[in-house]
């Protein structure tokens, strides 16, 4: 039996024509990504938009079956487009970017779209992805795998939780004396070794002498003292990465692996209940020098490990220079990988605890768990059966209640039911206290890009209040920054205009009700896109209904809920720590987080007003509808 004839008798000819006429995105071409290319071309949809930002690794040719060795270094989106050309019947169209640039991805053009499947594999990005489908009521499929775990969940804006309902799971956490002063096993001196010393050599600014007169953020003079001295000393090892004079690079062991470990072991009381750290020796750099072994399968001697370290910072050194003084690391390129390895093992050595090899260490330092091809294989099967209950194309089995949809856990990530390698539990409804899809109500503001030059903060802080019956005390935060913008008693941006307060496409303002009565107004978060397709003079505010807090119940539980608020902001609750990368504990309540990414921390703004938002539902196609604009003309 043909495909169409096979979907047409499970959905039926209508349904399989809306399919048909469905434009979905697709966000990441990697492994699950590659998968879903091939079940939503097989379900035929109409069109598949396929974004991804990378380009094709060796390391991604075992599960991503779309590509060969020939196209290592080609963009992943247009590669497994051309790589399944030849059996499909939808409309392809790859993109090669980043989905969170606003520039070229702005928000109305992901207006264009049915459905949105997430296969990325990073945090920030399935954070914004998830903000742009409660911004435009978009159903999204939201997907990921580690190994034999994985999960698939499908949310409707307004209907399901979202991805930012549950706390996501924290990274491995140390404290920073452990990572700096008292290692005790080789994570830690990894850690050290990637986080700390091969960022301050290769990756952070160049310092200069101007870092003298600059605020160090504290006016604790022995505090100050203390970070200049580490300032100065980096300075100084970032000097002969600089000089490119090789036969200085002994001066790096002898800070780091003597005179840094003898100034800990002046301090007493961290050895009263530890080994103590036996520091090198200068015999034992000088004798090194000379030690050409490195066996990248075994772990071999220390006097082998210093070195390598000596001779892959040669080369690090040398190409310091060519790229523009910045090199990131990356578990793939041997250099940056071998800096780590051999900083962490001499480390290791020095504080009694076992060297690791290459190998090993490229696990832990890359934070690698083996991708498994049949994960993602089932992952986005999944994904891809769903969307057709999303989509409401299954005439026997309509969906009146989308709560009354599954999401799916594999494996382990279940611990649902103990003895089924899947588990399918019911969709729940949104998170009262979810800072994204509940706390707030939102819409899009359209807006031309001559208005944003034009338009005054004061005029746009008008035409809100008027349009949403906001009382006089409002204030105005710029929530993509954090940055007050105005409120009762600070109006000084008021005369400037959008664009010299540095709004811009993409920006999303917070308008909140400063009144505490009783009759407090939601909340109200507004996403700025600036199109050049509007009309010159535009500004158009949607119609978004915020409701009005009912009864001083509510006012209560909301403080209740600012507490809980302010204590994620400094730090008593996990949430405020649910970042990529590692977490470093700080000595007190400050935790330091490295390696992380970028993240929309939205977390931080204040608390709105505890009432569900209103989705809406009437999304409009911009392409198709252009005159349904209720234009505000300025003068
Ligand atoms: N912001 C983003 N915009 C577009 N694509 C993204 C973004 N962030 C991640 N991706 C893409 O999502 C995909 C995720 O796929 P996957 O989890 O298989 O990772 P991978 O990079 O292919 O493999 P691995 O990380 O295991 O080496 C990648 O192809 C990645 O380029
Ligand atoms: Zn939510």
């Amino acid at each position: 039996m043909a495909r169409k004839s096979n979907l047409v008798a499970i959905i039926g000819e209508d349904s399989f024509q809306k399919l048909r006429s469905s434009r979905c995105l697709l966000v990441g071409a990697g492994g699950i990504g590659s998968e879903l290319l091939k079940d939503l071309i097989l379900m035929e949809f109409g069109e598949i938009h396929v974004v991804d930002l990378d380009t094709i690794d060796l390391s991604n040719l075992n599960r991503q079956f779309l590509f060969r060795q020939k196209d290592i270094k080609q963009p992943k989106s247009t590669t497994a487009v051309k790589a399944v050309q030849h059996f499909n019947n939808s409309k392809l169209v790859p993109y090669q970017g980043n989905v969170m640039d606003t520039f070229t991805f702005p928000l109305h053009w992901f207006e264009q779209f049915d459905i949105i499947f997430n296969a990325l594999d990073n945090l920030a990005a399935r954070r914004y992805v998830n903000k742009i489908s409660q911004f435009l009521s978009l159903p999204l499929l939201e997907s990921g795998t580690a190994g034999f775990d994985g999960y698939m969940q499908p949310i409707i804006p307004g209907k399901t939780e979202c991805f930012e309902c549950t706390t996501k799971e924290t990274p491995k956490a140390f404290p920073v004396c452990t990572i700096r002063s008292t290692p005790s096993q080789p994570i830690h001196c990894i850690v050290w070794a990637k986080n700390f010393l091969f960022n301050q050599l290769f990756a952070s600014e160049v310092y200069t002498d101007e870092d003298n007169n600059k605020d160090w953020g504290t006016d604790d003079d022995e505090e100050i003292k203390r970070i200049k001295q580490e300032t100065n000393e980096l300075h100084e090892l970032q000097k002969i990465i600089i000089s490119k004079n090789v036969s200085r690079i002994p001066e790096i062991l002898h800070k780091l692996f003597i005179q840094d470990i003898n100034k800990l072991l002046a301090i007493e009381n961290l050895w009263k209940t530890r080994t103590k750290p036996v520091p090198l020796s200068l015999s034992q750099i000088k004798g090194s020098m000379n030690t050409s072994k490195f066996d990248s399968n075994s772990i071999g001697t220390i006097q082998e490990q210093i070195s390598h370290f000596i001779k892959i910072t040669e080369q690090l050194m040398d190409r310091y220079a060519r790229e523009e003084n910045h090199i990131e690391f990356d578990k793939d390129d041997v250099d940056t990988l071998e800096f780590v390895v051999t900083a962490a093992n001499i480390r290791s050595h020095i504080f009694n605890i076992p060297m690791k090899s290459v190998f090993d260490i490229k696990q832990i330092a890359g934070n690698i768990i083996p991708a498994i091809a049949t994960t993602n294989a089932i992952i986005a099967g999944l994904s891809s059966l769903i969307s057709l209950r999303v989509l409401n194309l299954l005439k026997y089995a309509p969906v009146n209640n989308y709560t009354d949809l599954n999401m799916a856990f594999t494996a382990k990530a279940s611990n649902l039911s103990q003895n089924r390698y899947l588990s399918n539990p019911k969709l729940a409804s949104s998170n009262c206290n979810c800072p994204v899809c509940s706390k707030v109500c939102r819409g899009v503001i359209k807006l031309s890009f001559d208005s944003l030059k034009k338009l005054k903060l004061s005029h746009l802080i008008g035409l809100i209040r008027d349009k949403y019956e906001y009382p006089e005390d409002i204030s105005l935060l710029d929530a993509s920054n954090q940055r007050l913008l105005a409120d009762y008693d600070f109006e000084d941006l008021n005369d400037r205009t959008l664009s010299e307060v540095n709004l811009e496409n993409g920006s999303i303002i917070l308008f909140s009700d400063e009144n505490d009565d009783t009759m407090v107004r939601k909340s109200i978060e507004l996403y700025l896109d600036v199109n050049d397709r509007f009309p010159c003079d535009t500004c158009k505010l949607p119609d978004v209904r915020v409701p009005l807090v009912a009864s001083t119940d509510d006012l209560s539980k909301n403080e209740e809920d600012e507490e809980k608020e302010e204590d994620k902001a400094v730090g008593t609750t996990d949430n405020n720590k649910e970042k990529d990368g590692i977490v470093i504990l700080g000595d007190d309540e400050s935790d330091i987080v490295i390696d992380t990414e970028p993240s929309n921390d939205s977390k931080k703004r204040p608390a709105g007003i505890q009432e569900l938002g209103e989705p809406s539902n009437k999304r409009k196609k911009l392409a198709n509808d252009p005159v349904n604009f209720d234009l505000v003309e300025l003068d």
